[in-house]
């Protein structure tokens, strides 16, 4: 869903968009020359030239549809849509005026939905950069109606990579995903200040459209507030991107609670933009997803969570929100454990609030997951459901050969090989299982008919 202000009334209406992935809020009308005084001041505040780009509307809802499309999805991010009848007029503000524009809260509408595989990093037999790979990578994601794609993260092995590597794949995946009308959100935290923001900056240079970044992986911040310092610098190495933190915990170490993360941090990092969250903390998730009139973007990053969400009364308690489940969420060891063993925790961050998700395997599972997402924006939780277990069984037996790759990143980056996408062998401390182990997974994956479910 879109915004869209009608000229004549001046009233804003949600418009359904088919480029549903990417969000602009239309917050002002403007006809520049006839502009809203207060509007006209604020634009014109950003200083400088303002090009302006103006379309005839055959059809008001598809060209705001296109429009939107092509201003996400062509590296022209720095981008502010007016409606005036009878034309659409796109304000292309230059990077300094978008650094402004985000200051002065003119800017605050990139919003990403719907499911964002963190991608694979393409390696050769020898375990080098293969970037030949990647336009038909990009392809299949295309073919399977990605719209997003989360470049360097845990999936894509980032912190087994030498900054000059991380680059030279960020500019590839951008190059191809522009191509094909995908955004590209850069993953670009790391073990210190320095390499992030040296990232973070290239990210910007090179065309990502919103940068995305770890704590420090090893000296970790010990207050909430040093990490909000690290994420201020960070973030203001590429001032014209939308920011979202990288929360994950149970790879990172560190482990401070997100809500109170945006009390904080929303005031000094103007690009701060949402969560990229991958925790089991549902409840805070949903206090992220909430804070301040739910202006963040949350993107959840989690894909699993333990059977009992599914199929029992706590699904309901969970869904409509009873105290056992406050009691549930806020209390007991027993559910992090739970959370962090097997299935997929999709369906109950959506239900938390959640504008979208980031995470492995969105790579190899689209269409259960597009079909999940439309069953719970249908109101049908129940398809929902049944989607989500559905994904959770498959997730559970590749984990269960996680040990025979080293780690279950490894287990999940073999399934692409499985289902003809190969995007080689993983780094090390990451191994590729045997063949015989990979068939016997392939056996077991046949049985509970995964090639067939997940087309
Ligand atoms: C802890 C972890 O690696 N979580 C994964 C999940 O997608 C994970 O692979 C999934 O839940 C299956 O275990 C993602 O959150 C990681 C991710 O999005 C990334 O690659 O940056």
């Amino acid at each position: 869903m879109s915004k869209r202000l009608d000229a004549e009334s001046g009233v804003v209406h949600r418009v359904q968009s088919s480029c549903a992935r990417v969000e602009r809020p239309l917050t002002h009308r403007l006809d520049f020359n006839n502009a809203r005084d207060d509007v006209k001041d604020r634009v014109s505040g950003l200083g400088g030239p303002v090009s302006t780009h103006t379309q005839e509307r055959s059809d008001a809802d598809g060209l705001s549809t296109n429009m939107m499309e092509y201003n996400a999805c062509h590296g022209q991010m720095p981008f502010q849509m007016f409606v005036v009848r009878p034309a659409y007029i796109g304000v292309i503000l230059s990077p300094e005026q978008c650094s402004k524009a985000f200051q002065v809260g003119i800017m605050p509408g990139f919003r990403m939905k719907g499911i964002i595989p963190a991608v694979f990093t393409p390696f050769t037999a020898d375990r080098e950069l293969n970037l030949d790979a990647i336009p038909g990578y990009a392809d299949f994601l295309k073919e399977n109606a990605i719209e997003c794609v989360y470049v360097n993260g845990s999936t894509g092995e980032g912190s087994s990579m030498s900054i000059q590597e991380r680059k030279t794949m960020m500019e590839k995946w951008i190059g191809e995903c522009h191509k094909r009308s995908i955004t590209v959100i850069a993953q670009v935290g790391g073990l210190n200040l320095k390499d992030s923001c040296e990232l973070a900056a290239h990210a910007q240079a090179v065309g990502a459209d919103a940068i995305s970044s770890l704590p420090p992986l090893f000296f970790k911040p010990s207050t909430l507030e040093l990490l909000i310092d690290y994420c201020c610098e960070v973030a203001q190495a590429a001032p014209n991107l939308p920011f979202y933190y990288y929360h994950i915990p149970v790879r990172t170490g560190v482990s401070f609670n997100m809500e109170d993360f945006l009390a904080l941090a929303s005031p000094r990092i103007p690009t701060l933009t949402g969560i990229k969250f991958s925790f089991s903390d549902q409840a805070d998730l949903l206090g992220c997803t909430q804070f301040e009139g739910c202006k963040m973007n949350i993107l959840f990053g989690s894909d699993q969570v333990s059977n009992i969400l599914f199929g029992s009364d706590q699904v309901s308690n969970i869904l409509f929100g009873s105290d056992q489940v406050s009691n549930i969420l806020f209390g007991s060891d027993q559910v992090s454990n739970i959370l962090f063993g097997s299935d997929q925790q999709l369906l109950s961050a959506l239900a938390m609030g959640a504008d979208g998700a980031v995470g492995t395997t969105y790579n190899f599972l689209p269409q259960i997951f597009h079909r999940l997402l439309k069953a719970f924006n249908d109101g049908d939780v129940v398809t929902a459901r049944k989607e989500q277990y559905r994904a959770s069984t498959f997730i559970k037996i590749i984990l269960r050969y996680g040990d025979h790759f080293g780690g279950p990143l490894a287990a999940f980056k073999s399934i692409m090989t499985l289902i003809g996408q190969d995007q080689g062998p993983p780094r090390q401390p990451f191994k590729q299982a045997s063949e015989p182990v990979l068939q016997k997974m392939k056996e077991e994956l046949e049985k509970v008919d995964f090639f067939n479910s997940i087309k």
